[in-house]
């Protein structure tokens, strides 16, 4: 089920006015303490949804370090279109459960040593979660409390707006060409829509991670906050967003998405072949082997 929600649901007004919410300030019930929450947890997501706020904080539960292998990203879609779904939720805050770490991009571990048809449906779910993260008709905010490479860094980027823990331990970054392989067309086009053109060439090419205040600075994330004030700043900044007629903003959102989104739609089963054919070289498998190898040799 392709999960391309901008696009295929007309249902931005049908959402708005099916709303629970004010419409002036959609935070209006949770500033008066009519809390209603409800949680409900996959394996490795953990969700707590105010329904007062309209706002789920989904927090991603797969020590050490949120790597997103396939069940994660099974679960992950799954979520988001259960909440895109629930009329009560109208936002999400996207974090993590692990400290320090944001999510360490894709687990490495799926692109190794393993059947063409295994990469052919990881592939597939790696852009499922981008087509339902990217498409979401939902404001999505990135609580970004750490670390955040590659798969890590682009569900970030998906989002709406960052807010990243102002920790000079914590970097974020497309690090593909770090690893010997290349971030494909749809990373590249996420990355181009916030940095441009030769920011985004130069990052992807040196595979550059980014401290926190370099990330600021040329717009990779919107916002640096002490550590302890990224939820509750989160929230706030939600809830300006959320402010907004839905309606309106979900139109705008489907118009800036729109042409990115429908490129990789249109070239998806092309993009999972490049992408079996790519990672099953030899060459490629010796790289990620190293890699880990010196992943793992980093602690001795
Ligand atoms: C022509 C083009 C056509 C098609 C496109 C082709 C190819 C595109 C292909 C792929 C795109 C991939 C995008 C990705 O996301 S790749 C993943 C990149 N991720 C990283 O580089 C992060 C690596 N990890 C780290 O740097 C660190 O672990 C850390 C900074 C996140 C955390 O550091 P810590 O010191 O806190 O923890 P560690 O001891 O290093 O790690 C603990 C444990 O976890 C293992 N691990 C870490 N990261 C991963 C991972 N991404 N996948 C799997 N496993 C991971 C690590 O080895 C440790 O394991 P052990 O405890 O030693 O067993």
């Amino acid at each position: 089920m392709a999960a391309l929600t901008l696009l295929r649901r007309g249902s931005a007004p049908a959402r708005l006015l099916s709303g629970t919410l004010n419409a002036r300030n959609p935070c209006i019930g949770a500033t008066q303490g009519c809390h209603l929450r409800r949680h409900f947890s996959n394996n490795k997501i953990l969700v707590e949804l105010d329904e007062a706020s309209g706002v789920a904080i989904m927090k991603l539960n797969n020590p050490p370090v949120n790597s997103l292998s396939l069940e994660l990203l099974t679960e992950f879609c799954i979520t988001i279109e259960k909440l895109e779904m629930d009329r009560s939720c109208r936002g999400v805050i996207l974090t993590s459960a692990a400290p320090k770490i944001f999510s360490a991009g894709l687990d490495i571990t799926e692109m190794c040593g393993k059947s063409a048809e295994h990469y052919a449906a990881f592939w597939r779910a790696v852009q499922e979660l981008w087509l339902t993260l990217y498409g979401s008709n939902m404001v999505t905010i990135a609580a970004i409390n750490g670390t955040s490479p590659a798969a890590g860094c682009l569900m970030a980027m998906c989002c709406d707006f960052r807010i990243m823990a102002d920790n000079p331990k914590y970097t974020i970054g497309l690090n593909e060409t770090q690893l010997g392989i290349v971030a494909p067309f749809w990373f590249k086009d996420t990355m181009t829509n916030i940095l441009g053109h030769r920011l985004t060439e130069q990052s992807l090419q040196l595979g550059q991670m980014y401290t926190t205040p370099e990330a600021l600075k040329i717009g990779l994330v919107d916002q640096l906050v002490p550590e302890d004030k990224v939820q509750s700043t989160a929230a706030a900044v939600i809830c300006n967003w959320l402010a907004v007629p839905a309606h309106a903003r979900q139109i705008t959102k489907s118009m800036m998405r729109k042409q990115n989104i429908e490129r990789l739609v249109n070239h998806r089963e092309a993009d999972i072949d490049n992408f079996v054919n790519f990672i099953g070289k030899d060459s490629i498998q010796k790289s990620l082997q190293v890699y880990m190898d010196r992943l793992k040799q980093r602690k001795q």
